[in-house]
């Protein structure tokens, strides 16, 4: 069976140690020869690169392993990229959470102003990766989670038509383990889905069982009353914020109970609740900083103190194995069934043919087929033009430096109430971000 080499972009992410501990459950799938850690902040990568060195060889001592900031070294030699870096990391994260909520405006990672925010700074990093990829190793895939993913993925299109990039987020994924078992399956992988939408604003019409049984009616009769919450009975710990996230999917799906919704749709039709309930002294970047962050660096710290893994305070990041999946799927052509964020090219048959939107694929080693989502409803065809409008008006801002198309997508975004609410906003998210968006005109 061929074995892959993989440089995870991203290093020093919280995410790291558990992708790592996952690829290594599922090497009887996936094997893998090689594996090196890339980022730009060498003493944050330090900290995970050093623990994974000794983790990996207790673990897979056959795989090889190096970490580094040099590209060159980074990305000779390798099939895939696995790319989680967040440009600017918590500090600047606190800020788009916390900037727009000065002005009563949510304040969020990739919804609103706060995600326009992190695409501005995102799309240079990405662009980056993907050209020290193609210089280096010219065959290699990149699997690319870093958000916005939106705006990335839009960025990618205009500016990278030809490259090997696949966009994918894991927030379905998570749904669906839940929606399997509020329908009493084991797996998302017992159940065939339809999905539409935009990379954190969608929603599926469609969830049947392997011998096509309707579970949607079961699983709606559950949305309605609890939202997506549900103790799936194991030790992964869920933090305050992302069960009320879950809770209020029953209110979104009150608004439209022919579909079922992604999480984040409660941004851009729950606004002022959201507002409400937010503290601009300790946003979700705090509890981040607080929570993760804090237990991964230390779990780290940890081993390196030890000079041993066993019985280290590092997790298996079970739901990220969607990625193993994906790379499997290239690697093996196995045509596995995958929400992709892709050109919409007529899938979804009446919106923007050059909108990137998120549907089932079918992967296998050229690339991914789409699968046709038909007509969409007018409410869900309305949220998405004016979002999509966004995005596109977002990379419009980055690629001219175009202040004037920067204030318009805020404007256009549903989290805005007015143009000169945006434009506060937007000076000072300029001013924040100096070090990283290119200089507006
Ligand atoms: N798509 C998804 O479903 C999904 C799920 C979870 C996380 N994410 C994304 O994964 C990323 C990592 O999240 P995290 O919370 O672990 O963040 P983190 O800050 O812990 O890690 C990000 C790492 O990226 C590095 N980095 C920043 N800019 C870089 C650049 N230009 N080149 C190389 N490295 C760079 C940072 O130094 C940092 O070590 C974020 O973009 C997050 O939004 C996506
Ligand atoms: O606020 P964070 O940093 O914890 O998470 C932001 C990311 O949220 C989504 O991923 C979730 C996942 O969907 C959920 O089920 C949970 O178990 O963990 C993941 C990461 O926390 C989202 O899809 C990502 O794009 C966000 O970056
Ligand atoms: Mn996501």
């Amino acid at each position: 069976m061929k074995s892959s080499s993989i440089t995870i972009a991203g290093g020093g992410s919280t995410f790291t140690p558990g992708i790592v501990i996952m690829l290594l459950d599922n090497l009887d799938k996936f094997p893998i020869r090689q594996i090196k850690f890339y980022d730009n902040d060498g003493d944050r990568q330090e900290v995970i690169g050093k623990a994974c060195e000794i983790l990996l060889k207790e673990r897979a001592p056959q795989i090889k392993f190096s970490y580094t900031t040099d590209p060159e070294e980074a990305f000779t030699d390798i099939d895939f990229v696995m790319a989680h870096i967040r440009v600017g990391k918590y500090a600047m994260r606190e800020l788009d959470e916390k900037i727009p909520l000065r002005y009563k405006v949510l304040g969020q990672e990739t919804c609103g102003p706060g995600g326009i925010a992190y695409g501005m700074r995102s799309i240079g990093g990405i662009l980056e990766i993907i050209d020290f990829m193609e210089k280096y190793s010219p065959n290699a895939w990149m699997l690319n989670y870093s958000n916005p993913a939106a705006i990335v993925a839009e960025a990618t299109r205009r500016l990278r038509p030809d490259s090997r990039v696949l966009n994918i987020c894991d927030m379905p994924v998570g749904i669906e383990e839940l929606m399997a078992r509020i329908a009493g399956l084991n797996s998302r992988k017992e159940m065939d889905v339809r999905y539409y939408g935009l990379n954190h604003f969608g929603w599926w019409n469609s969830i049947r069982d392997k011998q096509g049984n309707d579970l949607m009616p079961k699983i709606k009769e559950h949305v309605a009353k609890y939202g997506y919450t549900f103790d799936m009975g194991h030790h992964q710990h869920v933090d305050a914020s992302w069960n009320d996230t879950f809770h209020k999917a029953k209110d979104v799906f009150a608004l439209d109970p022919d579909t079922l919704p992604n999480t984040y749709l409660k941004y851009y039709l729950f606004q002022d609740y959201v507002v409400e309930h937010s503290d601009i002294e300790f946003s979700r970047a705090n509890e981040v900083m607080e929570g993760r962050e804090k237990t991964v660096f230390k779990a780290a710290q940890d081993i390196i103190d030890k000079g041993t893994a066993k019985d280290c305070n590092f997790h298996p990041d079970e739901h990220a194995s969607y990625i193993v999946d994906l790379a499997r799927a290239i690697a093996f052509n196995t045509k596995e069934r995958m929400l992709l964020i892709v050109e919409n090219e007529g899938a979804i048959e009446n919106f923007d043919s050059t909108g990137m939107v998120e549907i089932p694929c079918l992967v296998g080693s050229e690339g991914y087929e789409k699968l046709s989502m038909g007509k969409i409803p007018q409410f869900q065809k309305g949220l998405m033009e004016q979002q999509v409008s966004v995005e596109k008006l977002v990379v419009d801002a980055w690629i001219t430096g175009s202040y004037q198309k920067l204030w318009q997508a805020m404007t256009l975004s549903k989290t805005v109430p007015s143009a000169s609410i945006a434009k506060k906003i937007l000076d000072d998210l300029i001013e924040a971000n100096k070090e990283y968006w290119p200089e507006l005109n």
